[in-house]
């Protein structure tokens, strides 16, 4: 029997295929997201109902209040108009988040949840993946808590003497790049390029990925089969990595995932630290009072090391400098938070907010930061040499125009005009 053409039974199949579909559909948009809804209705969150197939991302676009938001661990500032309080339940497609715009929620939220039980939103796993792999950043439940097990250790500040040096060798190197541009008559540093390695976007980490990988395999056999250790973070990686069990030895974790570590150190680490340096030098540029201050302090606590090698010891002293580094988009913050006043850092136990849940640029509680004292390090020796041996301005071709990647970057170049001490 034909109908329009089609046999009776290709027509049962589309029929039977749409069908399915459909369920399919209605019951991923629709019916699992209800439940949870439910579910999280119950626990006592209100929220918008999920709408097909974007969520509430619409309405989130509309900026009325800013407040922060809790992407399962990633925290960040936004914007909304939804009228359902200052926590509650939102959709992007047919994930929930909670939203939170109350101080004293987050603090009881990082007082009662256990680390491991913090994940990351689908989303982010899927779309960072070729990235970070299963490394640090993406692991959950007792995946996390070996995992930190092995890597916590390699980043005791203890450890980081070796790369110090290693710090202070690459920061002399750019200098005397600069010193060599600056004496071929052009005193215009783009600072950005000089300082930061362009994070590879999604797209480029996958296609690279094989690539990346191979590299890894490379240099970490051949850091296992020459049997010496060096001080760096891959090599305090596979010391805590190794381990004998009954006289056998054993690795903790598989090349895949020492692959995914390094992996995750690099891109998660090696950007914001230098985001952090450069915009800061944008700063002090603007605020010539404070490069003035900060060489003061140099002085006073470094000495002449400040110039020519760097007291890991020292580096404590420098209380000025943590003050201007991290202040992060804070949420929570006081009205004049958008001027450039790092003295609100003083004395200041809620560094400058609200509440002292409002400054939070290295995460919080059990998945916190783990690379922030080492990033603490790198920041203050760069800053460090750098203020000790130049003075910064603004170039007038400067175009101010941060824009949030993985983290805040420019898209447009960062050139300042350096002029030697
Ligand atoms: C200015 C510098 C840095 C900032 C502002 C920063 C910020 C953060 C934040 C906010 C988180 C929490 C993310 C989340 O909850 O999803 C985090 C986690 C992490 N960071 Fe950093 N970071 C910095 C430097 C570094 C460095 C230098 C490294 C390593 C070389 C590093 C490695 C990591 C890792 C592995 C995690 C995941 C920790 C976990 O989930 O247990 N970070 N960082």
């Amino acid at each position: 029997m034909k109908f329009l053409g089609l046999s009776f039974v290709a027509l049962l199949i589309g029929l039977s295929l749409f069908l399915m579909l459909m369920i399919l559909i209605t019951l991923v948009w629709w019916v699992i997201p209800n439940q949870k809804l439910h579910k999280l209705k119950k626990c006592g969150f209100e929220g918008p109902p999920p709408s097909f197939p974007l969520g509430n991302i619409k309405d989130m676009k509309r900026k009325k209040s800013n407040i922060i938001i809790i992407t399962t661990t990633t925290i960040s500032s936004s914007s909304s108009n939804l009228s359902y309080g200052k926590v509650f339940i939102y959709w992007l497609g047919t994930e929930p988040f909670l939203y939170i715009a109350e101080a004293e929620f987050l603090k009881k939220m990082s007082r009662e949840v256990e680390a491991k039980a913090w994940g990351k939103p689908y989303y982010f796993r899927k779309d960072r993946y070729s990235m970070f792999g299963e490394g640090l950043v993406m692991t959950e439940s007792n995946q996390w808590v070996l995992h930190c097990h092995v890597i916590a250790p390699a980043f005791n500040p203890l450890k980081f003497k070796a790369m110090a040096n290693m710090m202070v060798e690459s920061t002399r190197k750019m200098i005397e790049r600069w010193i060599s541009q600056i004496n071929y008559g052009n005193p215009e540093i783009d600072v950005e390029r000089e300082i930061i390695w362009k994070e590879p976007k999604t797209l480029e980490t996958k296609k690279i990925g094989g690539e990346i990988d191979k590299l890894l395999i490379t240099i970490i056999n051949e850091r296992m089969q020459s049997g010496k250790s060096k001080e760096d973070l891959l090599g305090h990686l596979l010391q805590e990595n190794h381990q004998v069990v009954n006289g056998e030895e054993k690795n903790k974790f598989s090349m895949r995932e020492l692959i995914d570590e390094c992996k995750t150190f690099f891109i998660s680490g090696y950007e914001i630290t230098s985001l952090s340096i450069i915009w800061s030098l944008l700063l002090l540029a603007m605020h010539e009072d404070w490069q003035n201050q900060l060489r003061d302090e140099i002085k006073e606590v470094m000495g002449n090391n400040g110039d020519f090698g760097v007291n890991v010891n020292l580096l404590n002293g420098l209380k000025k400098i943590d003050l201007i580094a991290m202040y992060c988009d804070a949420t929570l913050r006081r009205s004049d938070a958008n001027e450039f006043k790092p003295e609100r850092f003083m004395d200041d136990e809620n560094h400058g907010c609200n509440h002292q849940m409002g400054y939070l640029p290295f995460g919080f509680v059990g998945r916190m930061c783990v690379g922030r004292n080492l990033s603490f390090m790198e920041y203050k020796i760069v800053l460090t040499r750098l203020l000790s041996r130049f003075r910064f301005k603004v170039s007038s071709s400067y175009h101010h125009s941060p824009t949030i990647m993985l983290s805040l970057g420019p898209i447009h170049r960062i050139s300042l005009i350096v002029q030697p001490l």
